[in-house]
C-alpha cells in the first residue's frame, strides 16, 4: 500500500488500524532494523512539505505559492520514500508551528507533534529560516526548548544510547557562511540546553548526550528552484549509507520494524495523555508486548511441531531411545527462534521473556520427561523381578542368574542365596537406571533426578523386602503347621488321660514341637540372611503361636473338665488296679474305692484349673492342695482317709475364694468358683454311680442268700440219688421230665412272670390270670406239634430238647451266681457311653438321663435276659 497516511488527525486522533496496514503494506516488519524514520518540524508554511517531497519523492500536500501562507498540513502524516530503498525510509510530515489557524494560545498540538517527531524519528529535520539564526524569538527556539525539556521529563532517554540525529536545515540560505550560522546556532543550542529545567539525573548531561547535531543549508526554493533541487539530491544521499557524512546510524537499541506500529501508538499515547512515563519504560513496555508475542508465537509453533508431537506421544507410552538429545534439540530450536525474533528489544525484557519461554517449554517437556522416568523405573524394577522371582520361588539359582544377566555383564559365579543374589541384582539395576538417566538427560533443562533415583532405590528395596517377608511368612506358616501338628495329637491324648505329671509332659511336648519348628525355619530361610531382630521376632511369634495352640487345647479340656472328671472317676471306680472290671461282690470296699476315684477326679480338676507352663511350681502346688480339698469335703470318715494325700489346705480356702492367689489372669482356666460348681455337678453324678454300685452289691448279697442251705443240698443229693438214677436210667421218665420242663419254662417265659411281678403282687396276679389260659393253650398246641414232629423225626426232637435243657440249666446257674456279671456289663456299657455323655454334661452340667442308660443296659441284657430282669429288680 503506497500513498500517504495520516498518522494523527488534526484533532489528535491516532489512526492505529491504518498504521498497521501501512506497515504491513510496506513489509516493514521484514526489514528488522534496516529502516529509518525521517521527520520534519518547523514553522508553518516554511516549505517543509516541499522539501520532503523533493528529498524523498513523497507527495505531501504543498501550499500553492499563489494562495498565500495558510496552513496546509493538518496533523501528522506518513509516507514511504520511493527514492531510498536501503534503508527503508519512512517520511513524516508534521503540522507547522506558529499556525494562525489554531491561535496563539493553542500550542499544545504543535508541542505534541514536535515531541512525537522527536521520539519516533531517527532523523529529525528542523526547518529554520536562515535569517532567523541569532534572533532570540525566531527560529522556533521556544518550541525546541519545550520539546527538549518535555522529552527529558517524559521519556527519560539514556545518555549516549541511540541518539536522535537533529538535522537543522537553514532555508533561504543567505550570504552568511554556513559555518558562521552553525556556530551561532550551536551557541544558541548550548544556552537553550543550559536554561531548561532538567530532571536530577540529567543535571550534568550535555545536549550531545542525547542528540547528534547536523546541518544543511538550502537556497530559496521559489527563487532558485533548480539549485534547490540539485542540492536536495545531494542532501538525499546523506540519508543512505553510501555517503561519508551519512545520517544513518546503526544502534543496538533500535526497535525492529515489526515493533514500529506499537512504538508509534505508545509514543502518541504517552504524549497525548501526558503520562509521566520515561522512554526506557516505554521501550520496556513495547519490548514486553512484543517479546511476549514472540514467545507465544514460538510456543504455538512448538505445539504444532510434528517432531514434538510425536516425541511427547511416544514418551507417554513407552521409553524413547535418546529422549534427552531429541528433547534438547527441540527446546534449543524453539529458544533460538525467540532469540532471533527478539534480538532488537530491550535486553532485560528480552532475557526475562526468554527465561519465561524456557520455563514454559521445559514445563511441556517435563511431563514427557517424568513419563520417561516412570517408564525407566518400571523397566529397571521389572528386570529385578525377572532376576529374583525364580530364586525366590525356588527355581535353580542358575536360572535366576541367567535371567539377571540380561541386566548387565554376565556373572557365572553361583548364587549363594537370596540375599546375595538380591544385592547383586540391586547393584545392576541401579547401574542400569543410571545409564537410563543419561539417555533422559536434557542439557537445557538439567532437571534434578535425585528424587527419581531415591524412588528407584526405594522401589527395588521394597520389592526385595517384600519377597523376603513373603518367604518369611510362608516359612512361618509351615513352622506353625508343624507346631500345630506336633502339639495337637499328643497334647489332646495327654489331656484325655490326665496323668499326674501332665504339665511337665506338656512342657516337654512344647519344647519338642518348638525344636521341630525351629528346624523348619532354619531350613526354609537358608540364604535369606535374617537379622538378629528379625530372627528374634520370628522366634517370638512362633513361641506365641505354640503357647497359644497348647493353651487352646488346655482351655478346651478345661471347658470339658466335668466329663473328664467323670471319666477319671469311672476309670478308677469301675476297674481295679489291674484294669479289670469290678464285680462289686459282697466283700468289695465301695467307700474306699469311691474316695480313690474322687481324689483322682479332683486331681484332673486341679490340673485344668490354671496354665502351668512357665508358672511357678508353688502356684501349681497351692492350686492342687486347694482343689484336692474339695474331695476331702465329704464327711469326716472320707476326709480323714484322704488327709494324707491332700495335705494341708488351710492356707487357701477354696470354698470362699473368687480367684487363685498370685495367679496371673491370663493363666487362669477355671476360677475357684467354677471349680466349686464343677465339683458339685461331678459329685452328684458320682453319687449316683456309687449308689448303683452299692445296689448291685446288695443284689449280689440277696442272690447269694436265695441259694438253698448247704445241708439241704447235701440231703437232696443223698436222698434223691436213687430217684435221680432211676430217672436217668429210664428213657420214658427222662422224656417225660424233659417235656414237662420245657412246657413249664415256655409257659413261664410266655407269661413273663418276672416282669408282671415287678408291678406288684396283686396287679401281677390279675394280669397273669387274664392271659394264663391263652398261654397254656398256645404252649400246649406247640407241644403237640413238637410231639408230632418227634413221631415223624424222633432224633431231631431229642436233639432240640437236649439243647433247650442245657440252656435252661445255664440260665438257672446264671440267675443264681452271676448277677454281678450283669452289673459289670452295665458298667462297661456306661463306660462306652462316656464320651457321648461328656459333651452333654459339659454343656448343661446335668446328669445323664436314665432312659439313655437303660437303652445301653438293655442292649447288654439281650444276651442275658435273666440278668436284665435282675437289674430291673435292683432299680
Ligand atoms: N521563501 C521560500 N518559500 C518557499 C520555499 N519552499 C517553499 N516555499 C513556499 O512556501 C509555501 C509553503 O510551502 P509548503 O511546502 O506548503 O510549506 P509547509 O511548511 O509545508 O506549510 P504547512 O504545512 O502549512 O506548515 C509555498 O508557497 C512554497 O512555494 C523556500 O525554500 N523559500
Amino acid at each position: 500500500m503506497g500513498g500517504i497516511l495520516q498518522v494523527v488527525t488534526g484533532d489528535g486522533q491516532l489512526n492505529a488500524d491504518q498504521i498497521k496496514a501501512f506497515i504491513d503494506g510496506h513489509k516493514l516488519a521484514e526489514t528488522g532494523v534496516d529502516y529509518q524514520v525521517v521527520a520534519i518540524t518547523g514553522p508553518q508554511s516554511s516549505g517543509k512539505s516541499t522539501l520532503m517531497n523533493i528529498l524523498f519523492g513523497t507527495k505531501f500536500e504543498e501550499m500553492d505559492a499563489l494562495s498565500g501562507r495558510n496552513q496546509t498540513t493538518k496533523g501528522i502524516w506518513l509516507a514511504k520514500s520511493d527514492k531510498i530503498d536501503h534503508p527503508a525510509t519512512l517520511v513524516m510530515d508534521l503540522e507547522g508551528s506558529d499556525g494562525r489557524e489554531r491561535g496563539e494560545d493553542d500550542t499544545s498540538f504543535e508541542r505534541q507533534s514536535a515531541l512525537f517527531a522527536l521520539a519516533v524519528a531517527d532523523v529529525l529535520l528542523v526547518n529554520m529560516w536562515a535569517k532567523d539564526i541569532g534572533r532570540e524569538t525566531g527560529a522556533g527556539k521556544p518550541l525546541l526548548k519545550t520539546i527538549f525539556q518535555v522529552n527529558l521529563k517524559l521519556f527519560e532517554p539514556a545518555p549516549n544510547k541511540q541518539r536522535t540525529v537533529l538535522l537543522f536545515v537553514f532555508r533561504d540560505r543567505t550570504k552568511t557562511p554556513l559555518s558562521r550560522l552553525q556556530q551561532t546556532w550551536a551557541e544558541d543550542l548550548t544556552r537553550m540546553w543550559a536554561s531548561i529545567a532538567k530532571p536530577p539525573q540529567y543535571e550534568d548531561s550535555l545536549f550531545t548526550d542525547f542528540f547528534e547535531v547536523q546541518y544543511a543549508a538550502l537556497p530559496n526554493f521559489e527563487d532558485r528552484e533548480e539549485e534547490f533541487r540539485a542540492e536536495s539530491v545531494l542532501l538525499r544521499r546523506r540519508f543512505t549509507m553510501e555517503e561519508e557524512d551519512s545520517l544513518v546510524r546503526v544502534s543496538n537499541d533500535k526497535l525492529p520494524g515489526h515493533a514500529l506500529e506499537l512504538h508509534i501508538e505508545k509514543c502518541w499515547e504517552v504524549i497525548k495523555e501526558q503520562k509521566d512515563l520515561n522512554l526506557p519504560a516505554h521501550k520496556v513496555m513495547v519490548a514486553n508486548i512484543r517479546c511476549a508475542q514472540i514467545m507465544e508465537d514460538q510456543l504455538a509453533a512448538l505445539a504444532e511441531d510434528q517432531a514434538w508431537l510425536q516425541l511427547s506421544a511416544t514418551a507417554l507410552a513407552q521409553l524413547v531411545p535418546a529422549f534427552g538429545a531429541t528433547a534438547a534439540a527441540l527446546i534449543s530450536s524453539c529458544i533460538a527462534g525467540y532469540d532471533e525474533e527478539a534480538r532488537y528489544f530491550e535486553a532485560g525484557v528480552r532475557q526475562a521473556k526468554r527465561e519465561e519461554l524456557v520455563a514454559r517449554v521445559l514445563a511441556l517437556f517435563k511431563v514427557a520427561h517424568d513419563a520417561q522416568l516412570r517408564h525407566l523405573q518400571a523397566k529397571v524394577l521389572h528386570g529385578v523381578k525377572v532376576a529374583l522371582e525364580p530364586t525366590h520361588t525356588g527355581s535353580s539359582s542358575s536360572a535366576a542368574m541367567s535371567s539377571s544377566s540380561s541386566m548387565g555383564p554376565a556373572n557365572d559365579a553361583p548364587a549363594p542365596g537370596f540375599s546375595a543374589h538380591a544385592a547383586e541384582s540391586r547393584r545392576k539395576a541401579l547401574q542400569q537406571f543410571a545409564h537410563g538417566l543419561q539417555d533422559l538427560f536434557v542439557a537445557v533443562a538439567d532437571w534434578d533426578t535425585q528424587a527419581a533415583q531415591h524412588e528407584m532405590v526405594q522401589s527395588i528395596d521394597a520389592y526385595i523386602e517384600g519377597l523376603k517377608q513373603a518367604k518369611v511368612a510362608e516359612v512361618q506358616r509351615l513352622a506353625e503347621r508343624c507346631l500345630a501338628d506336633a502339639l495337637a495329637g499328643p497334647a489332646i491324648s495327654l489331656l484325655d488321660h490326665a496323668p499326674a505329671d501332665l504339665w511337665p509332659r506338656l512342657g516337654k511336648l512344647l519344647a519338642s514341637a518348638a525344636a521341630k519348628a525351629e528346624q523348619v525355619v532354619s531350613e526354609g530361610l537358608v540364604g535369606y540372611d535374617l537379622s538378629e531382630e528379625e530372627q528374634y521376632a520370628l522366634a517370638t511369634q512362633l513361641d506365641s503361636f505354640a503357647n497359644g495352640k497348647l493353651e487352646g487345647h488346655v482351655q478346651e479340656a478345661a471347658h470339658t473338665a466335668l466329663s473328664r472328671m467323670k471319666d477319671k472317676f469311672t476309670e478308677v471306680f469301675s476297674r481295679d488296679e489291674k484294669g479289670m472290671p469290678r464285680a462289686w461282690g459282697p466283700r468289695a470296699n465301695i467307700p474306699a474305692v469311691t474316695q480313690r476315684a474322687r481324689l483322682a477326679s479332683a486331681k484332673v480338676l486341679a490340673q485344668l484349673a490354671i496354665l502351668r507352663i512357665g508358672a511357678p511350681q508353688e502356684l501349681g502346688e497351692a492350686v492342687d492342695r486347694a482343689v484336692l480339698g474339695l474331695a476331702a469335703d465329704k464327711g469326716p470318715e472320707e476326709a480323714s482317709s484322704s488327709a494324707a494325700e491332700i495335705g494341708d489346705a488351710a492356707e487357701f480356702d477354696i470354698m470362699s475364694a473368687s480367684e487363685w492367689p498370685q495367679a496371673p489372669a491370663a493363666s487362669v482356666l477355671l476360677t475357684p468358683s467354677q471349680c466349686r460348681t464343677l465339683w458339685r455337678q461331678f459329685a452328684s453324678d458320682a453319687n449316683y454311680t456309687v449308689q448303683q454300685a452299692m445296689a448291685t452289691q446288695d443284689a449280689n448279697r440277696a442272690a447269694s442268700n436265695r441259694m438253698p442251705p448247704l445241708w439241704a443240698i447235701l440231703a437232696i443229693a443223698f436222698l434223691g440219688f436213687n430217684e435221680l438214677l432211676a430217672v436217668l436210667y429210664n428213657p420214658l421218665w427222662l422224656i417225660l421230665f424233659g417235656i414237662l420242663f420245657m412246657f413249664g419254662r415256655t409257659v413261664y417265659l410266655e407269661l413273663d412272670i418276672d416282669a408282671e411281678m415287678q408291678r406288684g403282687l396283686l396287679p401281677g396276679f390279675i394280669s397273669l390270670s387274664g392271659k394264663f389260659v391263652p398261654t397254656i393253650q398256645a404252649v400246649t398246641q406247640r407241644t403237640v406239634e413238637a410231639a408230632r414232629q418227634f413221631i415223624n423225626n424222633p432224633q431231631a426232637l431229642a436233639h432240640q430238647v437236649q439243647h433247650q435243657m442245657s440252656e435252661a440249666v445255664a440260665a438257672v446257674a446264671h440267675a443264681n451266681g452271676d448277677a454281678a456279671d450283669a452289673v459289670d456289663a452295665e458298667s462297661s456299657t456306661r463306660q462306652s457311653e462316656a464320651s457321648l455323655r461328656r459333651r452333654r454334661d459339659d454343656n448343661g452340667g446335668v446328669e445323664m438321663t436314665s432312659s439313655h442308660l437303660e437303652k445301653h443296659a438293655d442292649a447288654a441284657s439281650l444276651a442275658n435276659p435273666t440278668a436284665s430282669s435282675e437289674r430291673r429288680k435292683t432299680k
